[in-house]
């Protein structure tokens, strides 16, 4: 793997007992990347976050960090901030005292402290609030106020280990939303855990798909939902239809938005099917129509036309480059 990555893993691996949770996990990123581990739970997206910040030791591999092998430094030596799920505030400080916390134990003087906590206040919307305690403040101030305390102290690395979990649907999008825009200013190398495929898509430069230990594959969002690598990725990833075998052979797929109810310059195939159920989804209308005993999802628009009915006969267009191969990987 290249020397010029920013962070480097290289064969990770990390066993609790016999029981082996990673293994041999390697990847690299650049300068100001925003990564994300996706897995289900279990897989060991957060044993390898908390290898990277020093919390567990890996019973093999290596770690780097702008070139520099950081496996056996202590977490306190790696100069990385971090954010966790449950709001890890100090309860007993004020948000002040709680963004100077890193910032105190490296003995920086207190009118640079202030002046970093002011800076820090602004760049989380939230100026003025030095004064108040953890518990004044709702949920998704105060994970804004976790990420000013994580990287007040200007870390190499950002880890943020589902720091969205605990909060609700609207304030985790608009905190993702958030917490891009202060990463892509500050341009800080960022390594995000989540199990949520959605968040990591919408976020990331690049997403790590992991399970049971493995990387199952690493790219782009785009890639990953588009040319998913295995058949774990793409059925993790989004939403996929199983295709008849008798007319597509064995093991072929297509997502839902792929699949569309009126004739495509590029159609290929078309099937006729009968709807059996309409998902209202806003923007969106899920429809699933059954094709000779195979269940089909398909989205589509909702365009404010009159849509299909339970029990409509439709015919489905598909274009053959949309159809995915799943391979036994
Ligand atoms: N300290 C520990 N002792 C024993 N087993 C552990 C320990 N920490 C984690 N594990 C096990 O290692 C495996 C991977 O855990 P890990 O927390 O990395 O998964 P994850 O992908 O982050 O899942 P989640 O989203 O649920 O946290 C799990 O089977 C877990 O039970």
């Amino acid at each position: 793997m290249s020397d010029q990555h920013f962070l480097r893993v290289d064969n990770l691996s990390k066993s609790y007992g016999a029981n082996q949770v990673v293994k041999g996990v390697s990847f690299g990123f650049d300068k100001g990347e925003f990564i994300s581990l996706l897995g289900p739970s279990g897989c060991g997206k957060t044993t390898i976050l908390r290898m990277i910040a020093g919390f567990e030791t890996p019973n093999g591999g290596a770690i780097h960090v702008d070139g520099k092998d950081i496996t056996g430094l202590r977490p306190n030596e790696r100069k990385l901030g971090m954010v966790f799920q449950a709001y890890a505030l100090f309860p007993n400080l004020t948000v002040g005292d709680n963004i100077a916390f890193g910032l105190k134990v490296a003995g920086v003087p207190r009118e640079q402290r202030r002046a970093r906590v002011d800076e820090m206040l602004k760049l989380i919307g939230l100026p003025g609030y030095d004064k108040r305690y953890p518990y004044e403040m709702s949920g998704g101030q105060q994970q804004r106020v976790a990420l000013a305390r994580a990287i007040a102290p200007r870390p190499r690395l950002l880890l943020l280990d589902e720091p969205l979990s605990a909060l609700d649907a609207k304030i985790r999008v608009s905190l993702r939303e958030q917490i891009r825009a202060i990463q892509r200013e500050l341009g800080i190398t960022t390594v995000f855990v989540t199990h949520d495929q959605e968040e990591a898509l919408s976020i990331s430069d690049r997403v790590v798909v992991m399970n049971a230990g493995n990387i199952e594959q690493l790219g782009t969002p785009h890639d990953i939902y588009n040319r998913p690598a295995t058949r774990f990725a793409a059925t993790f990833v989004g939403h996929l239809n199983a295709l008849p075998h008798a007319t597509f052979g064995a093991d072929r797929a297509i997502r839902p938005e792929l699949i569309s109810l009126s004739p495509r310059p590029d159609t290929d195939t078309t099937l006729v099917g009968t709807v059996s159920d309409i998902g209202f989804m806003g923007s969106v209308l899920r429809l699933k129509v059954d094709v000779e005993g195979t269940p089909l999802s398909i989205d589509t628009f909702n365009a404010n036309a009159a849509p299909p009915q339970r029990g409509d006969q439709v015919t489905l267009h598909l274009a053959a480059r949309d159809v995915l191969v799943l391979g036994a990987a």
